[in-house]
């Protein structure tokens, strides 16, 4: 499976406030770049602290574009997948509408009456790990489903534990034109940090658009 990692960033690095509320980084540009990420891909997964900040879509914009993924055979939009491990999502969540297939990636420690709520919602629960969800054991599963191309829009916990993992194959990132600052504001990696072993990057791309720039990179495995 070919994964590809997504973010806007201030130029501080941050995904958004202290207070985690959810800041329009990118400007038209941008979002109709990322409106192309997600026509190209089969399923678009965040994490589910992004979930219970944003209560996301996840969907294709463009009606041109679900028009011409429908003509190709494919859904109008792409699956939505929620890393959560303790099946967190709220039912009333906005992916779990019927504009496409949600996956839940949960661990063996999520309440099994949060699960049956949450299938009764229309969600397809994978189980994969103990406390926290293993991502690459999940991803063998979405691979099943027919998930070859994953795009990744956050946040900064999930983004980290993919890098952890070695299971990104690309990295763009867009960097706005403010300051978000804070200590405690989530980052475009966040979890425990790597002390040795980085990821190593391969800059393939710059571009200016709207008021800021886009970094894109290859991972090094
Ligand atoms: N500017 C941008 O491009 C984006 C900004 N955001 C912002 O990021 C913030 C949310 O980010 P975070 O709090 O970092 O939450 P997150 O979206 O990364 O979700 C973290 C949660 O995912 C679950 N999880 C399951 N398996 C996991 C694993 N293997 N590794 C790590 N987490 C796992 C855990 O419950 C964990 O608490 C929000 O403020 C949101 O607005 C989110 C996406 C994009
Ligand atoms: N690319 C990008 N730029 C920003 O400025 C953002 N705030 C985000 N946020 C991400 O987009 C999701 C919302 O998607 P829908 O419009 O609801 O489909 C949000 O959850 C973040 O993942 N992204």
């Amino acid at each position: 499976m070919e994964v590809v990692v997504n973010a806007a960033t201030s130029v501080d690095g941050k995904l958004s406030t202290r207070e985690r509320r959810q800041v329009r980084i990118s400007g038209d540009e941008d979002f109709d770049r990322v409106d192309r990420l997600r026509a190209a891909a089969d399923a678009v997964l965040v994490g589910v602290g992004t979930v219970l900040a944003d209560d996301p879509h996840l969907g294709v914009k463009s009606e041109d574009r679900r028009v011409q993924r429908l003509r190709n055979g494919r859904s109008a939009n792409p699956a939505r997948v929620v890393a959560d491990s303790r099946a967190r999502t709220p039912p009333d969540a906005t992916l779990l509408n019927d504009d496409a297939e949600t996956y839940l990636l949960v661990s063996e420690a999520a309440p099994p009456e949060r699960l049956a709520t949450l299938r009764d919602a229309g969600a397809t629960v994978i189980e994969a790990g103990e406390e926290q969800v293993n991502l690459s054991a999940a991803f063998d599963q979405l691979e099943t489903e027919g998930v070859d191309r994953l795009l990744v829009e956050g946040g900064g916990k999930v983004i980290f534990s993919l890098f952890e993992a070695g299971l990104v194959d690309e990295l763009s990132v867009f960097v706005g034109s403010l300051v978000l600052g804070g200590r405690e504001a989530p980052t475009l990696a966040d979890g425990e940090g790597f002390v040795e072993d980085f990821p190593a990057l391969e800059l393939v791309g710059v571009d200016r658009l709207d008021d800021g720039v886009v970094l894109e990179y290859r991972v090094e495995s």
